[in-house]
């Protein structure tokens, strides 16, 4: 029985695995077009391969490459910047400071623009004219970061591969509404003003209306008031957002693959490419190519999307009082809610604002466009909300072959773009790996990321999820200071027993761990939005008990039977007394004064053994749990 249910799962998860790869891996062209369009590219032949990052002698010859100059191309204005030279962790003061100067450079934190083409342009001229355009625009950061580096402003890695631009031009060119979907925990980090901007100017220039909307998605980690007080801050800033937890229907969805028959491969092939002829691009030659078999296909599949939709009960229902919602908000008023929206309410308002941007338009076929950065939850979102579409395309793995163009309704589409990187500021390239913008199995150095997390998540926290005791600060030190790197991973590696062969913590490995409970969640912390009190505004459990617990706990056994991670906690507990009298000890060597042992040089640490041989058992006056708990785990180790 477990057995079965465990197959079911994987088979859900390869078939979204097999539907969305495509946008991870070079060489499947899964989320391509096949269609030769009016634009002149093959999309079926696209080189999908996302670059972030690239040192300075690949970037050299993907410049030539661009500049169709083989190894003539100028070199761009570039310092190689060392990922690690970033190592320390940057104070408050110092953070807001560089918040500041990237409030003042914004600005200059642009996407590439797509050249204006017309049916005049031929394809070799614009896929020139667009490559110039990509070329300037590199070159523009990169002086930018050339210049600013210094000031503090570090320019994050950002895509760098045309194609993924390319994509985005035609999704932005397409919509109707343009979704933004970013992370719960940091809404900001991943919301791109330039990218809104360009929405706009795109849609001057084909004289439509686009309206730019974020989706904040893992809505689930924040609780109610850390939502409303990001609706407070959105409806001050006059923008669009939803509330949203994809996960919530990612097991929902795995369940009922089984159950839903599987569509025809073919209209789910035949529904992106009739949507292809629908966006405003060269509708006549592709809807001629379709003809009416295409039509044929849409109403087949608008049939069966009924058929679902009638045995989901109250879909419609929930429609008409969202879609009622939705219109009613005024414009330039923006009154954002800050519930998570179910699966239904989301397609019904994003339905209702789609219908009021087109409702002078002749074509009802309303589009909505998904961008991202990589690991906002897209692929989970898209899943949730295209559940009944997505189950019959991945039914024959491997055979969606398109740029995703799904239908959510009949005259409502959900045109998927891959996960981009667009260029922005942040305090150092060690938070984008706790974001999760740049994966952690590739980094090569884990000690800026792994300070960064233990300055964010307290102390405290961190002993309290993995059970473990941190050293305090030494004497002279600042008591509150954080955890370092070293410190966390030494004490996690000891407890997890990732040792190496020469029997120190494998510090790299422990990272990799470390890092990933922060990306997804298990380590939580949530940014406030600007001019918000940050410790007011995500309050870490207060676990003082605890840490009392394992004072107690680590000085109350001999040093040299406490498991290596307690020792080196104890090492670093200097007493000024402890240390005088080292001093004063090896001071007096060879000075014997009666009852008193001169100090060894290099001995025990100060005041261990004395400490020692005074221990009681105070564990056993205490029967709270954790301690219990942790002195199991104590036990357990000396044990081995
Ligand atoms: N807690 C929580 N986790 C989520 C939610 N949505 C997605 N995730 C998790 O976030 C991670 C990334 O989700 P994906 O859907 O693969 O994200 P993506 O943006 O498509 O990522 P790329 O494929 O890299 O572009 C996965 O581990 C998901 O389980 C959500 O609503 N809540």
């Amino acid at each position: 029985m477990g057995k079965k249910n465990k197959s079911n799962s994987s088979l859900g998860r390869s078939l979204i695995k097999d539907k969305f790869s495509g946008r991870k891996h070079a060489g499947d062209s899964s989320m391509l077009h096949t269609a030769e369009l009016a634009d002149g590219y093959d999309w079926g032949r696209l080189n999908l391969q996302s670059v972030t990052e690239e040192n300075s002698f690949e970037e050299f010859l993907s410049t030539a490459n661009l500049a169709g100059t083989e190894f003539l191309a100028e070199k761009l204005n570039l310092t190689f910047v060392n990922p690690s030279s970033n190592v320390e962790v940057i104070s408050e003061e110092e953070r807001k400071d560089i918040i500041a100067k990237q409030e003042e450079n914004k600005q200059f934190l642009q996407i590439p623009r797509r050249p204006n083409w017309d049916e005049k342009t031929s394809p070799e001229e614009l896929h020139s004219l667009e490559k110039d355009a990509f070329l300037d625009w590199r070159r523009k950061l990169a002086l930018f970061q050339d210049e600013n580096n210094a000031k503090g402003l570090l320019l994050t890695p950002y895509e760098k591969n045309i194609e993924f631009w390319r994509q985005l031009w035609r999704v932005v060119e397409k919509s109707d509404v343009v979704i933004q979907i970013v992370d719960a925990r940091n809404p900001l980090l991943f919301r791109c003003e330039d990218l809104e901007r360009y929405v706009q100017e795109v849609a001057e220039k084909q004289g439509s209306k686009k309206i730019n909307f974020i989706l904040v998605n893992k809505a689930d980690f924040l609780t109610k008031s850390q939502r409303e007080t990001w609706c407070e801050y959105f409806n001050s800033q006059n923008v669009r957002v939803a509330f949203f937890s994809a996960i919530k229907y990612s097991k929902q969805t795995a369940a009922k693959e089984t159950e839903i028959p599987e569509v025809d491969e073919d209209v789910s092939d035949e529904a992106s490419d009739v949507s292809d002829s629908l966006d405003g691009s060269p509708s006549a030659d592709t809807q001629a190519s379709s003809g009416s078999a295409g039509q044929e296909r849409v109403e087949e599949i608008s049939r069966a999307k009924s058929e679902v939709e009638s045995s989901t009960g109250t879909l419609s229902e929930d429609n008409q009082t969202t879609n009622e919602k939705a219109k009613q908000t005024p414009e330039g008023d923006t009154k954002n809610s800050s519930d998570i929206l179910t699966r239904e309410e989301l397609v019904s308002l994003l339905k209702g604002i789609a219908e009021k941007v087109g409702e002078n338009s002749e074509n009802k076929l309303r589009t909505l466009g998904m961008v991202g950065y990589p690991n906002v939850g897209k692929s989970s979102t898209i899943n949730a909300l295209v559940e009944e579409k997505k189950t019959s395309v991945s039914a024959t793995p491997g055979k969606t072959k398109h740029f995703q163009t799904l239908f959510l309704e009949e005259d409502l589409v959900l045109c998927d773009c891959p996960g981009l990187v667009m260029p922005s500021f942040v305090s150092s390239q060690a938070e984008m790996v706790l974001w999760g913008i740049l994966p952690v199995d590739r980094l090569r150095d884990h000690v800026p990321s792994v300070s960064l997390l233990a300055a964010l998540i307290p102390k405290h926290s961190l002993e309290e999820q993995y059970s473990i005791m941190l050293p305090s600060p030494m004497e002279g030190e600042d008591p509150d200071r954080p955890p370092t790197s070293e410190e966390l991973l030494n004490s996690y590696g000891y407890m997890r027993g990732f040792m190496t062969p020469r029997g120190i913590p494998d510090n790299a490995r422990g990272a990799r761990y470390v890092l990933k409970d922060f990306v997804n969640g298990r380590l939580l912390y949530c940014r406030a939005p600007p001019g918000y009190n940050q410790d007011e505004f995500h309050v870490f459990p207060s676990t003082a008990k605890s840490s009392k617990a394992s004072e107690s706990v680590s000085s109350s056994i001999a040093p040299s039977k406490l498991p290596p991670q307690l020792r080196m906690a104890r090492q670093n507990k200097f007493s000024v007394e402890a240390l005088d009298n080292a001093f004063f000890r090896k001071a007096s060597i060879g000075v014997h004064t009666k009852g008193t042992k001169p100090a060894q040089i290099g001995g025990a640490f100060p005041g261990s053994s004395q400490e020692a041989s005074n221990l009681t058992k105070p564990w056993k006056k205490h029967n709270n749990k954790n301690k219990k708990e942790k002195l199991r785990r104590v036990y357990s180790y000396l044990d081995q």
